[in-house]
């Protein structure tokens, strides 16, 4: 199986780095499609400096846009790729929510153009970044992936009707094999310290927050929500080590390699955990011996209070489990923070 080739959109991103390292190590050759909108060939550098360079042959980076269907073209004219991890695509929610054109026509033409062209030259399998914002603010705990699906916001949005749009063409065309991964809060990074999580800006997520934090970039970690009917009061997510993320993606390759049926089928890749932002700041504060300043603010617009994932369907049917725990990935956090405290490129970015 190690000798397939995988096209891999968004790879130079913070999970596709993590994953195209995986797939590298498992023996597939990988070719990598962005447009550096988020991310930096820095990354994709390191990459091949992790992996050697003997694995370091089997990658490929391409920069362009899946919005200009010539890019995704001409790299389908040279190559017989045999599946397609699609990535690439816009995630800040708040952003969606001023600009939400932005939304569409990244994620949801890309996609489409994506799909158009790997229509036309034969390669009928795809594992699709989705999310547990799919959930919405879920009725019930832990989300089971046949819940009814609600979007939030624009962002949300895309997911959902991507994931619709990935069983219309399942439906329409037997060839195709979709899995499409709903993550819950990815956070961490490679044991290494070498990748990581490079936001542009002031980070949306917690966890960059609180890394900005304790390396002296952001003064103090604004609360958002402290009267929650929860332990503490503050919400609860199912963070997921990125390591345990990338390896979902080797096994979903697996399933689609070796499953004939599957049309087009969701599995939720999360911990089945919950862990409140307290939980997660102390958590941060042991893995980094750093005190971290908090101020207790209003909750957030859109939040919910608890989500986390329902693991059954992934172990069952990938064979896949997340080995990670909140400590893990805070020590693997606070390592890529304090070996790379502005990033990739440095102070200047
Ligand atoms: N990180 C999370 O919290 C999270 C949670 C759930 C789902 N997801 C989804 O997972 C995927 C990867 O997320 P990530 O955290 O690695 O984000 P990221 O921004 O680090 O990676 C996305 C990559 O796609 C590239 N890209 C964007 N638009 C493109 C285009 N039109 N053409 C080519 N390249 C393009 C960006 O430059 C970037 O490198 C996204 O689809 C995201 O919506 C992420
Ligand atoms: O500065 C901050 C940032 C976040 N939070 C809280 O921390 C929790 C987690 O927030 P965040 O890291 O922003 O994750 P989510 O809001 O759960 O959303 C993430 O996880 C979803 C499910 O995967 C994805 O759809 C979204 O794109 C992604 O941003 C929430 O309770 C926030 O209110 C703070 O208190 N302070």
């Amino acid at each position: 199986m190690g000798d397939k080739n995988i096209l891999v959109t968004g790879g130079a991103g913070f999970i596709g780095t993590h994953t195209v390292l995986q797939l590298l190590n498992e023996g597939f050759r990988v070719s990598i499609i962005d447009n550096l909108d988020n991310s930096s060939e820095e990354a994709v550098k390191r990459v091949r400096e992790l992996v050697g360079v003997e694995l370091s042959k089997k990658l490929e980076f391409i920069q362009g846009d899946l919005r200009n269907k010539d890019d995704i073209a001409n790299l389908f004219s040279r190559n017989k790729f045999d599946a397609v991890i699609h990535f690439a695509g816009l995630k800040a929610v708040g952003e969606s929510v001023a600009y939400p054109f932005r939304y569409f026509d990244n994620n949801m033409i890309g996609s489409i153009n994506l799909y158009q062209i790997m229509a036309k030259y034969d390669c009928k399998k795809l594992v699709f970044s989705s999310s547990a914002t799919v959930y919405g603010q879920p009725d019930k705990i832990p989300c089971v992936e046949d819940f009814e699906l609600k979007a939030m916001n624009p962002y949300g949005r895309t997911k959902l009707f991507l994931e619709e749009i990935a069983r219309d063409i399942a439906n329409a065309d037997a060839e195709w094999r979709v899995i499409l991964l709903r993550y819950f809060n990815p956070v961490a990074a490679h044991e290494s310290g070498r990748l990581g999580e490079d936001p542009k800006g002031i980070p949306n997520n917690l966890m960059p927050y609180i890394q900005q934090v304790a390396v002296g970039r952001l003064p103090e970690l604004n609360i958002y929500g402290h009267d929650y009917p929860t332990k503490d009061g503050t919400a609860i997510r199912d963070y997921i080590h990125v390591m345990d993320l990338a390896d979902g993606h080797v096994a979903a390759l697996r399933k689609l390699f070796t499953t004939k049926n599957i049309g087009c089928t969701a599995y939720n890749l999360g911990t089945g955990r919950g862990a409140s932002v307290l939980e997660m700041v102390a958590a941060f504060e042991k893995a980094s011996g750093k005190k971290i300043p908090t101020k207790l603010c209003p909750r957030r617009p859109g939040d919910a209070t608890a989500v986390y994932a329902s693991t059954e369907k992934a172990e069952k049917e990938l064979g896949w489990k997340a080995k990670y725990g909140i400590d893990e990935m805070c020590r693997d956090q606070w390592n890529w923070a304090s070996e790379n405290p502005w990033g990739y490129q440095g102070k200047s970015n």
